[in-house]
């Protein structure tokens, strides 16, 4: 008998692949019998480091079967494009032959149930509907940010002037109001060709099987309802079953760093340590950097950093190459990591962030609000102070703070920089107040649910054996 398959499509930013590679171990858990294929797009940039984490997971889990597609060649105009986000949606689109190849040499030996994009790859829905494959979205952000996108073509028909000039708030159903500012980074300019790509993109959602979504019931209520009540598309537009499954996290370390950290975490208090950490792409100027050290420094509570290089053009940047490690000593103010060496430790680069964040002496997060990190966050009980950076970070921030309410506001001036003061006062107010209290208290409430979720009978678990019991089913 012919073997059943599901193909996983992910976008190639690390933060990306990583949450389609846990759903696809998460689908063999379930049902160890589908072979999972995952197609992997090869940008003509070299990507930060996707390659040692592909062959670690293909190392231990052979039932997950990677297709590397060919390079992709960029034309000159859009090799140049200043914004990750543009070139991202540029590559995937040349993908789409390659993906049609690909699709077209697994089926040869496997039956495909089900080819399942993530967002950015949306445009490869064509592709899989030609070979009538039915094909699903896997959203790795939250239900918030999903009902924006569902949405985000009748909020462009609602106004012809850019996001970022409209200086309004944004009603979404289901959402609390976001300011017109705090939209998703790259739909911010309405002539952006990443604007563009964002809308076309959010047209393609209701023409998939279903969105699977790494959320839970109990974290997102209101959005996810507003979503399957239809609210968030046009009337004579269906709304595809959605299938909130999460949450799903990482469970690796991070390599040799781990033992250095995890050890000095050791000998911390319980609870007393405040893990800095900005996603896998985010990047301070000098300057910034240098007032958080400030800010951490007269804060005087205990604290984990990690630090990356500045990005070149020294504002805040977003890394799509790989990082080589900073200098600390003159990157940060004159003698602070001597005078914060008792309470303090800087890591370069990279921390192996899950099991920071599970350790016991970590007693609060500040974090970018990438949706990983969030959940990560969420699983480990430690709250957050929302420090955005990029992408759909500042809705994030504001879904956190006065939706969920397990974060507190980092706020920045108009140009985004965080000055010390404001750095050092959310620090103590994580770590050491009754507002930190109450948010640290509402986290480990969510922490409970999140593992009653993924338990039997839990919600995200009955809307996964949902999903594969169809995939079991069709054709
Ligand atoms: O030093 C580090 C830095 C990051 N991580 C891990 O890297 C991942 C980062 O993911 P995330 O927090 O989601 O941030 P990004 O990498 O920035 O993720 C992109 O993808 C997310 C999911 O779609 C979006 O929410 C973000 O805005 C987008 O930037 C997490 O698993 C972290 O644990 C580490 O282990 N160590």
């Amino acid at each position: 008998m012919e073997e059943v398959a599901i193909v996983l499509y992910p976008s190639p930013p690390i933060g990306h692949l990583v949450s389609m590679v846990e759903l696809g171990k998460l689908i063999l858990t379930h049902h160890p019998s589908l072979r999972i294929h995952i197609l992997i797009t090869t940008p003509p940039y070299r990507a930060d480091d996707t390659a040692s984490y592909i062959t670690s997971v293909s190392a231990t889990i052979p039932s997950l079967i990677f297709h590397h597609l060919p390079t992709i060649s960029l034309p000159p105009s859009l090799a140049s494009s200043p914004n990750h986000e543009t070139l991202t949606f540029e590559v995937l689109l040349l993908n789409n032959p390659y993906v049609h190849q690909a699709l077209l040499s697994i089926s040869h030996n496997f039956s495909i149930k089900a080819f399942v994009m993530d967002f950015f790859c949306a445009l490869g829905l064509s592709v899989a509907t030609d070979l009538s494959i039915p094909s699903y979205f896997f959203y790795t952000s939250g239900a918030a940010t999903l009902a924006g996108f569902l949405y985000f073509p009748t909020t462009h028909n609602n106004t012809d002037k850019s996001l970022k000039d409209l200086n309004t708030l944004i009603n979404i159903p289901g959402v609390p109001p976001i300011p017109s500012s705090d939209m998703p980074k790259p739909i911010l300019e309405r002539n952006d060709k990443a604007y563009e790509h964002f809308l076309e993109n959010s047209k393609q959602f209701p023409k998939s099987a279903g969105i699977i979504i790494n959320t839970f019931e109990s974290l997102e209520p209101r959005a996810l309802k507003a979503i399957s009540d239809g609210l968030c598309l046009p009337e004579d537009v269906p709304t595809p079953p959605i299938y909130p499954i999460g949450p799903l996290i990482v469970s690796h370390g991070g390599g040799g760093r781990e033992v250095e950290c995890l050890k000095w975490l050791d000998s911390q208090p319980s609870g007393s340590v405040v893990f800095l950490c900005f996603g896998s792409l985010g990047l301070f100027s000098k300057e910034q950097l240098k007032e958080i050290a400030m800010g951490l420094e007269n804060s005087g509570q205990r604290f984990l950093w990690v630090v990356r290089n500045p990005p070149a053009q020294n504002q805040i940047g977003v890394a799509i190459t790989e990082q080589s490690d900073p200098e600390l000593k003159s990157l940060l103010s004159d003698g602070f990591l001597d005078r914060t060496k008792d309470r303090g430790l800087v890591v370069k680069t990279w921390a192996p962030q899950v099991a920071v964040l599970n350790h016991d002496s970590v007693g609060g997060f500040v974090s970018h609000c990438g949706w990983n990190s969030v959940l990560e966050s969420v699983c480990a009980g430690v709250p957050m102070v929302a420090w955005p950076l990029y992408a759909e970070q500042r809705f994030n921030r504001v879904v956190l703070v006065e939706e969920i309410k397990i974060a507190l506001p980092m706020n920045e001036s108009e140009d985004g920089f965080v000055s010390a003061a404001e750095v050092e006062k959310r620090v103590i107010e994580l770590m050491d107040s009754s507002e930190g209290e109450s948010i640290r208290k509402r986290t480990k409430a969510f922490q409970n649910e999140a593992h009653a979720a993924l338990d039997e009978g839990g919600s995200s678990r009955v809307a996964l054996t949902e999903l594969l019991e169809l995939w079991s089913q069709t054709g």
